[in-house]
């Protein structure tokens, strides 16, 4: 038997998942990490924690398996994206914790560069807005808040990398500098439309271009891995960050597709093919993959805060245990009320964007309680998706079939998914693999081992587990998704 191995390192956990030749998923492992929270509104992750699980789990899923190393082909690496790494080239040694894509500390950076009226050209060359969701302002942020650094990356002493590039630094044993381009597309360094660094956007970040790594294909020759870890010397094949593996583990291949990955966040991406679309409608252009030297974008709308809505009811106001018993509550709630949650917990992403907004629920009542909170938690990323979608719509016009394909951790939630039709209006689509990011990253590894068919092939193995379709009529809807709006601008006006 042949295998490939699928490196999955997420925001609160990192999973290894090992698929047959035929992307049949055979075992799995996972492991959370701490979160720092060295102060309101920064996030940090320690690179040593990123590391041990990410070797822990491949070796764990190895040994769970039971087989041998040598009968892994590949090795697909997926990631968080935009989390910032910058470690010294000799040592290996990260010079401050990862700054998590969460972390908002370099909201005034962002402010001041708007304020000089760089944002259109950071647009125009990016696909991506001024906000400190993305890595540039974070490396910035490195160099001159560690002591030493700038000097140090003036003389070429350090590298800077996204979670892919410091894994591959490290599985290669330092042999490796390099990402790829869906990754190096969310750090306002990279000009997505020549596909090289874009040395006016390092100049007015203040980041030496010696810090950087080689951008390199979707499906490419990342390097092998250090013998010892595995026992023998595998190659990394595929890389794309998760939202993109997402993207092309849901087939989403033909201009017009269109999911929505439903983890800690929510990631919805549009393939516009060849085109790149520049976003009238406050979304992100950016690179969906690139396949020999061919690049397709998407219309991507980013939301910060969806399966972490529930992690506050279990964690912040402890009403539930475990994430399903969401489904009970929200089915139990009052009908008569009408409780609305904006989950600005860390600002709004797309289409709003304002980093300093903070959550706000309204429509309280003496009798409200856990359960239309936790009805108005799960409505609240349908919503949030009806936001992006409309802003795709308005971009994209309406060559979209309509069908959004979803998946992640929250896509399990039969009520969340049902009601995320019935807001939209619209089919929604969960497939039998939910890991599709992790698949995605597979089959990225798969088809450059030559293991794998090519897209065409690879989307007719998709295959439904269950299409929800809106029960809710239309008056109810728009009812329902206007008191939104003004739910959101009230937010937005504290
Ligand atoms: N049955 C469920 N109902 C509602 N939310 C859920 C359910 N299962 C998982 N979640 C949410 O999904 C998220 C986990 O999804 P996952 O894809 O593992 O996220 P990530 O990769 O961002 O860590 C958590 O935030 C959790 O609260
Ligand atoms: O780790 P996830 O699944 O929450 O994804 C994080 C995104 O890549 C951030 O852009």
């Amino acid at each position: 038997m042949t295998y490939i191995l699928a490196i999955d390192q997420g925001t609160t956990s990192s999973r290894a998942i090992l698929f047959d030749a035929a992307l049949r998923p055979v075992a799995t492992a996972q492991e959370e990490f701490p979160q720092h929270y060295p102060c309101p509104g920064w996030v940090e992750h320690d690179p040593a924690d990123l590391w041990s699980t990410v070797a822990g789990t491949a070796r764990g899923v190895i040994e769970k398996a039971g087989i041998d190393a040598r009968s892994i082909a590949a090795i697909g690496i997926t990631n968080q994206r935009e989390t910032t790494l910058v470690w010294d080239r000799k040592t290996g040694e990260p010079i401050h914790n990862a700054i998590v894509w969460q972390d908002r500390r370099t909201a005034d950076t962002c402010g001041r560069l708007r304020e000089d009226g760089l944002e259109a050209l950071f647009t125009a060359r990016t696909g991506l807005l001024l906000d400190p969701y993305f890595s540039g302002t974070k490396v910035a942020w490195l160099l001159d808040n560690v002591e030493g650094a700038r000097a140090r990356a003036e003389r070429g002493e350090l590298a800077f990398g996204t979670v892919d590039t410091f894994l591959i630094w490290k599985l290669t044993g330092g042999a490796v500098h390099a990402t790829d381009a869906t990754n190096a597309a969310r750090t306002l360094l990279f000009n997505i439309a020549t596909n090289e660094w874009d040395t006016d956007l390092c100049a007015a970040l203040d980041v030496p271009l010696s810090l950087l790594p080689e951008v390199r294909d979707c499906a490419a020759e990342f390097g092998t891995t250090r013998p010892d870890l595995f026992g023998r010397p595998i190659p990394i094949l595929g890389v794309a960050g998760d939202q993109q593996a997402a993207t092309v583990g849901q087939a989403c291949f033909t201009p017009g597709m269109m999911k929505s990955t439903y983890g800690t966040g929510c990631f919805a991406l549009l393939n516009t093919g060849t085109d790149l679309v520049p976003s009238t409608h406050r979304l992100l252009t950016t690179i969906a993959y690139r396949l020999e030297g061919k690049t397709t974008y998407a219309l991507e709308g980013s939301i910060f805060i969806a399966g972490a809505v529930v992690q506050w009811l279990r964690d912040g106001l402890k009403i539930i245990r475990e994430a399903k018993e969401t489904q009970p509550l929200a089915e139990a709630a009052d009908p008569a009320q009408d409780v609305v949650l904006v989950p600005a917990f860390t600002g709004l992403g797309a289409p709003y964007w304002r980093p300093d907004c903070r959550g706000a629920i309204f429509g309280l009542t003496r009798n409200s309680g856990p359960a239309e909170l936790a009805r108005a938690a799960l409505q609240s990323v349908g919503y949030q998706t009806r936001d992006l979608l409309e802003a795709m719509r308005a971009d994209w016009g309406a060559a979209s079939d309509g069908v959004l394909r979803v998946d992640g951790g929250m896509a399990t939630s039969d009520w969340t998914m049902q009601y995320l039709s019935d807001i939209l209006g619209a089919p929604v689509d969960r497939p039998k693999v939910t890991e599709t990011t992790a698949l995605g990253a597979a089959y990225l590894a798969g088809l450059r081992a030559g293991l794998c068919p090519d897209p065409a092939g690879f989307a007719a193995t998709w295959a439904l587990d269950r299409r929800f379709t809106p029960a809710m009529d239309s008056a109810t809807r728009d009812a329902r998704y206007a008191r939104w709006g003004r739910a959101v601008a009230a937010t937005m006006s504290m």
